[in-house]
């Protein structure tokens, strides 16, 4: 079916409801796909397993996938740009977790369009950026002119190595766009191959920012960051924060460039 929909008419949308049903397999293998260790036994083992806070970015990706079903922009064309995650209570080790999604605004950034989209649920709320390049000038409202927050000096800092297998491992946990296994598609996107995903980095990021500051992952708060650069599958990912008052700044780095920036979580 096509649809007439434009980047235009998407703002405000209601992408509607969906029902994820996970077991502690699903979260098991969600925290190895983000750099959990053996030795990290309650996010790896059944027994008295606490599931990462930042899953829920995972299972809230239906509703991305709904707003590029609409028509209105090609899906195999878009950049997840920033992540934002507000944590109500901790997910339960398995079971089915009610949400919405709505299309929250659509900006025109001139060379590009931004599409925010929003997850609400009894546990968490998301908040999604994705980019599409080459789709703006179509008249619509710019948005806040958001640069990347100003980052306190960040002095602590650990380095994960990536696997070149990593993409192939993360999307099992439930993102199968292309752009991380299709060479074709990364290559349509002007990538030398498929990208990791830019949750599987920001998952990596977290579990690595709560060791930084003595906290256990599971008692994330809240979380937000700008994606942005690429991660190739196989980076090593430099990970560095400090601490402010009750939050942690962080940025991730792949050598001299900025993948993660203006980072900001809160745990307790
Ligand atoms: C569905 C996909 C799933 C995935 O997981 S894809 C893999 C993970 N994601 C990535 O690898 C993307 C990494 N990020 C990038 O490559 C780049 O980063 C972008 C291409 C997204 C943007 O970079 P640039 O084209 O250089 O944009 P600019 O010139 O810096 O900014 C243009 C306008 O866009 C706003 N903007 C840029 N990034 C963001 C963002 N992340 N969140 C909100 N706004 C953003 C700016 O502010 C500015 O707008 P103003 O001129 O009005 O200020």
């Amino acid at each position: 079916m096509t649809s007439t929909l434009t980047l235009a008419d998407l703002a405000g949308l209601d992408l509607g409801e969906h029902t994820a049903t996970y077991d502690d397999t699903a979260a098991i293998l969600y925290a190895l796909s983000v750099g959990a260790r053996s030795s990290q036994l309650d996010l790896v083992y059944e027994r008295d397993l606490r599931v990462l806070p930042t899953y829920g970015c995972a299972l809230g990706l239906w509703a991305v996938e709904a707003a590029g079903r609409l028509g209105a922009y090609d899906p195999k064309r878009s950049l997840h740009a920033s992540q934002r995650l507000v944590v109500h209570k901790p997910l339960p080790a398995t079971g089915s977790i009610t949400m919405t999604g709505r299309l929250a605004n659509v900006y025109d950034k001139g060379k590009a369009s931004l599409v925010e989209v929003e997850v609400s649920s009894e546990y968490f709320d998301a908040f999604y950026g994705i980019f599409l390049p080459g789709t703006g000038g179509w008249g619509g409202d710019r948005g806040p002119s958001s640069a990347a927050g100003e980052t306190p000096e960040l002095t602590t800092v650990t380095s994960f190595e990536t696997s070149p297998d990593h993409a192939a491992l993360y999307r099992l946990t439930g993102d199968r766009h292309p752009i991380h296994i299709d060479p074709e598609v990364s290559g349509a996107n002007g990538f030398e191959r498929p990208i990791l995903h830019g949750l599987c980095t920001l998952g990596i990021a977290t579990v690595e920012i709560a060791g930084h500051v003595g906290a256990h992952p599971a008692e994330l708060r809240e979380l937000s960051t700008r994606l942005a650069a690429p991660v190739l599958p196989g980076d090593t990912v430099d990970v560095a924060s400090a601490v402010s008052g009750p939050t942690v700044h962080f940025e991730g780095r792949v050598g001299e460039t900025k993948v993660l920036a203006g980072g900001t979580a809160t745990f307790g």
